[in-house]
């Protein structure tokens, strides 16, 4: 598992600043979690640390390794992307999306050996699809399909994931399940979230997003306020601890009206 740092990260479309300036660190074996409302910016951040799109001002880096610097091949094999609603041929098998986690690992032609064999039986376990392995993609539910993309990419064995929304499909037992698997594995994770209470359960550490600015970072218990969230989402919220075990619990109080962010008036839906 390795660090994850963006310094003075900007990406622009047609003169409209849609990142700017983000500063953040994902330390070693932790989850950090990506913060803010539609638009914010999240999976542009994503994909920037992924390497899919080239910033337009600032760096990442894979450790002390610049993104620019670590070749395409060097990249797919220690990091991992689970994107929003990935779409994938019709004909494929559930098996053989999952094997193409392995790419990485293989020449062109090479068939996959025993141990590619291993830790895609592996995975399709972890993430309770096995026995959908020999159905078709495009038939899963939107769920089975969320878990069968987290399993390629855990079939890559990377030391980095980076994930968009990843529990959006899940029934609440496979969301905590997927954020339990995620602590129990040595990779350092940075994952998009708009549930305000997995991200206090699960998070290491958290970045929220605004306008394409960060607005705030640091530990759940630091950054998750009544005061950060309202102007942030423009949502009243109570913030407290569930008695019987501790955690830390946002409750959802009301929409407010027109509040101010970053300096914009965001109107009420
Ligand atoms: N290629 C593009 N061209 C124009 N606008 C873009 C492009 N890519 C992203 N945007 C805009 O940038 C903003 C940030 O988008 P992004 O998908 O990063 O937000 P997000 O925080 O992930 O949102 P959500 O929570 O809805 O998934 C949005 O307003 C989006 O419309």
């Amino acid at each position: 598992m390795g660090r994850i740092t963006a310094t003075e990260l900007s990406w622009s479309v047609k003169g409209h600043r849609l990142l700017d300036n983000i500063e953040m660190v994902a330390d070693e074996g932790k989850i950090v979690g990506l913060l803010g409302p539609n638009g914010s910016g999240k999976s542009t951040l994503l994909r920037l640390l992924a390497g899919l799109r080239g910033p337009e001002t600032g760096t990442v880096h894979y450790d002390d390794i610049s993104l620019r610097d670590l070749g395409r091949r060097a990249l797919a094999r220690r990091l991992a992307v689970v994107e929003q609603d990935v779409t994938a041929h019709n004909r494929v098998s559930v098996r053989q999306v999952v094997e193409l986690g392995r790419t990485p690992f293989r020449g062109r032609f090479d068939p996959l050996t025993d141990r590619d064999r291993q830790i895609v039986d592996s995975v399709l376990e972890r993430v309770d699809v096995a026995d959908k392995q020999h159905q078709s993609w495009h038939t899963l539910s939107g769920g089975e399909k969320q878990r069968t993309q987290l399993a390629r990419a855990l079939a890559q064995e990377p030391r980095e994931i980076l994930l968009d929304e990843p529990t959006n499909h899940l029934d609440i037992r496979h969301q905590l399940e997927l954020l339990d698997l995620l602590r129990t594995l040595d990779v350092t994770c940075v994952v998009a979230l708009h549930d305000l209470n997995l991200a206090a359960r699960y998070c290491d550490h958290i970045v929220v997003l605004d306008h394409g600015q960060v607005v705030d970072a640091g530990t759940p218990e630091t950054v998750l306020t009544s005061e950060l969230i309202e102007s942030v989402y423009g949502v009243e919220v109570l913030i407290d601890r569930e008695p019987t075990t501790g955690m830390l619990r946002v409750t959802y109080l009301t929409a407010t009206a027109g509040q101010t962010t970053a300096g914009k008036v965001v109107e009420p839906w």
